[in-house]
């Protein structure tokens, strides 16, 4: 396939590559491959576009029913199927969608996404009989809706609606789709071209066509693993990727819709300015690996780019930089800070508090704001609702903390929190950076210490210095506080993505209903989960509560065994817990299985994605945990500490594709009656 793709490239004509005129439809030809596999193309002297690759009758077939247009509304170059009447019945032909996808591109023209909308019906809800039945052709127009296709649509009823969906195109469909599950059609009326402007270079059009300049860069698409290199932007995605934001700018949206590949895309963009020097950060290693190589992916066939951009985890970056600035520092672990608490309790100190307490206050105020004295402590401005100690009992954790700092001084160790207050400070004094802008994944689970050297960088750097993607909903790690007082403001620099590409519309569903569908940052920022759509149908999820942990494990290890009978590989499957001590629960459910799957915890599992997930141990004493609750001073902390804990749960739901299983041992965790009710 690629090496007719590439004859193609060095040779339009096809002299040589048995081109073949598909008689019933203009503009279509196919080339062969191998003796049975057949690349769908279409030529109009301008653009060669290669569209589907598949066997000799089904490239025919699917090329008979195809016609390459400009939308005439929005511009947008579309591939309309042809809609065929049967009878009474509108019938949609979608068979041969469901054949190998065409992972293909051209030289001078666009690359075809790969037909596989297949997926895209939200089954098993119950919809109007005819859901679209008053809507008016300019409505549908509007939404990218072809002409052909205004009278099936609206009298599409709930059998039919399911092959409608996957044969209009993306815009078309998800707009509809949307509707249906009471969304508004105005949020999803599409750009209008200016006439004569290039149907190609239509937002619309560039979710599933992909131009490409010359032979090397088809080389680079077609070595690469096609869905890695080449996800075809959404334009809500697009648009910030390469929007000059003059400040620093943040999208969020769900789980799954698509913020890393936004922070990914926006990297590489930057990382194409020849003046640029570009740091893609997220908050672990792990996922900083996953995003470099997927940057290296990207970058293949720009090296200049990829010498530009650099990927870390954020602490990995400011530890490289400290080392740059002020040589090696002698870091303080949580255990040692934990011990000098301790330390200092036993020398009579910090009476009335408990050593939980004293740990999350040092982490999350003391150290994270880099308070050194009892004033300053007394004065910070206490994160979100967090209410204020009596001066009694401040005095008294004061102690503890002035033990902390004189002992981890006096020993010459720095926590993290110390390495960004120190690099912020040298920011600010005019040290110079090596890069010039930052992409941050994961933004919501930025520190206060973190945010506040970035917005240190902002202020010493250019306008678009930085950007931001994250989901206020899986906010997991920290207490919650105000960007903007720390100088990082986004506030009308901010969006929100819509389409979710990882999870079934039935796991979603099930997710979303632990979260509010809005969601307020501390700077009144808003983010909306209404109006999202999952763009493809799964089973629903199974959620069990059993009398032990025994019970529960032998249900998961048969839930999970009937994954793998289905077909999911082991590799696919993963259990996820609340913590380490629950560990065991998910080994004894995998051993059963007599397969090798991975077990982790919720935490672990943050920003990865599998087809099959199973959460255990949802048990009323495991979440929300009750250790992290126990260190909590006042009523407005141990809400936010909750909400952490929810989130936990809804990051842990949103890993799955597919398949999810949610269990514990009865009455189970309160956030399971969320889900259930
Ligand atoms: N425009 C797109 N077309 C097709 N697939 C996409 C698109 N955008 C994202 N995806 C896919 O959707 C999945 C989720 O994307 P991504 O990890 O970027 O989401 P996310 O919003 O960062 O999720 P989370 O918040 O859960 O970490 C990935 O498999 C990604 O490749």
């Amino acid at each position: 396939m690629k090496i007719t793709a590439f004859d193609l490239a060095q040779d339009e004509s096809g002299n040589g590559l048995s081109l073949h005129r598909v008689e019933a439809a203009p503009g279509f030809w196919t080339a062969r491959v191998s003796q049975d596999i057949r690349i769908v193309l279409h030529k109009d002297g301008q653009h060669t576009l290669l569209a589907w690759v598949g066997h000799h009758d089904d490239a025919y077939h699917w090329a008979e029913r195809r016609r390459l247009v400009p939308h005439e509304r929005t511009g947008a170059m579309q591939l309309v199927e042809i809609v065929e009447r049967t009878e009474e019945r509108l019938v949609y032909t979608n068979t041969v969608e469901e054949a190998a996808p065409a992972p293909v591109a051209v030289p001078t023209g666009a690359l075809a996404r790969p037909a596989s909308r297949g997926d895209l019906p939200p089954a098993g809800r119950s919809l109007p009989l005819r859901p679209f039945a008053q809507l008016s052709d300019d409505d549908l127009l509007n939404v990218g809706v072809p002409r052909d296709w205004l009278d099936a649509v609206r009298s599409a009823d709930e059998a039919s609606v399911d092959g409608l969906f996957s044969s209009l195109p993306d815009e078309a469909a998800e707009a509809l789709l949307d509707f249906a599950t009471g969304g508004r059609l105005q949020d999803h009326v599409a750009l209008q071209a200016s006439p004569g402007a290039d149907p190609f270079a239509h937002p619309d059009a560039q979710r599933r066509f992909r131009a490409v300049d010359g032979v090397e860069e088809l080389k680079a698409a077609l070595d690469a693993p096609f869905a890695q290199w080449a996800v075809f932007l959404h334009p809500a995605q697009r648009a910030p990727v390469t929007r000059d934001w003059r400040g620093p700018a943040r999208v969020s949206g769900s789980a799954g819709t698509g913020k890393t590949i936004v922070a990914l895309h926006r990297a590489v963009h930057l990382a194409g300015r020849t003046e640029a020097q570009v740091l893609l950060t997220t908050f672990s290693k792990p996922l900083a690996a996953s995003l470099a190589g997927k940057a290296e992916l990207m970058t293949e066939a720009a090296p200049d780019a990829r010498a530009r951009l650099t990927v870390r985890a954020i602490d990995q970056a400011a530890y490289e930089l400290y080392v740059r600035a002020f040589g090696q520092p002698n870091m303080a672990t949580a255990s040692q800070v934990r011990a000098t608490i301790k330390a200092a309790m036993d020398s009579g100190l910090g009476a009335g508090h408990s050593p939980a307490f004293l740990y999350e206050e040092w982490d999350e105020l003391v150290d994270a704001w880099g308070l050194h004295d009892a004033d300053a402590y007394a004065t910070v401005p206490r994160i979100g609702r967090r209410t204020r100690l009596g001066p009694k009992q401040r005095e008294s954790a004061w102690a503890v903390f002035a033990f902390v700092r004189e002992r981890l001084a006096a020993r010459g160790v720095v926590t993290t929190a110390d390495v960004y207050g120190r690099l912020t400070r040298w920011v600010e004094d005019g040290g110079r950076l090596p890069f010039t802008h930052v992409v941050v994944d994961e933004a919501q689970d930025l520190s206060v210490a973190q945010a506040r050297f970035l917005a240190a960088v902002g202020r010493a750097g250019i306008a678009d210095a930085l950007f931001f993607t994250g989901d206020l909903g899986q906010r997991i790690f920290h207490l919650p506080f105000s960007w903007a007082k720390l100088g990082l403001d986004v506030r009308g620099r901010a969006q929100v993505l819509k389409v979710c590409y990882r999870t079934s519309h039935q796991i979603r569903r099930i997710a979303d209903r632990l979260l509010a569908s809005e969601i307020t940052d501390q700077d009144g920022i808003e983010e909306s989960r209404r109006g999202t759509v999952s763009v493809f149908d799964g089973p629903d999820p199974a959620i069990g509560l059993f009398d032990d942990a025994v019970a529960e494990a032998a249900s998961v290890s048969t839930w999970l065994r009937s994954r793998l009978a289905e077909g999911v590989a082991a590799n696919e499957l993963v259990v996820l817990v609340r913590s380490e001590q629950q560990l065991d629960r998910g080994h004894a459910a995998v051993k059963a299985t007599g397969s090798d799957m991975r077990v982790m915890t919720m935490h672990d599992a943050k920003g990865l994605e599998f087809r099959t997930v199973a959460v255990m141990a949802l048990d009323e004493d495991v979440l929300p945990d009750p250790g992290r609750l126990s260190g909590i001073g006042d009523v407005a902390d141990l809400e936010a500490i909750q909400d952490a804990e929810r989130h936990l749960l809804y990051v842990a739901a949103t890993r799955a594709r597919d398949h999810l299983m949610l269990s514990g041992v009865a009455p189970g965790s309160e956030f399971l009656d969320d889900i259930m009710k």
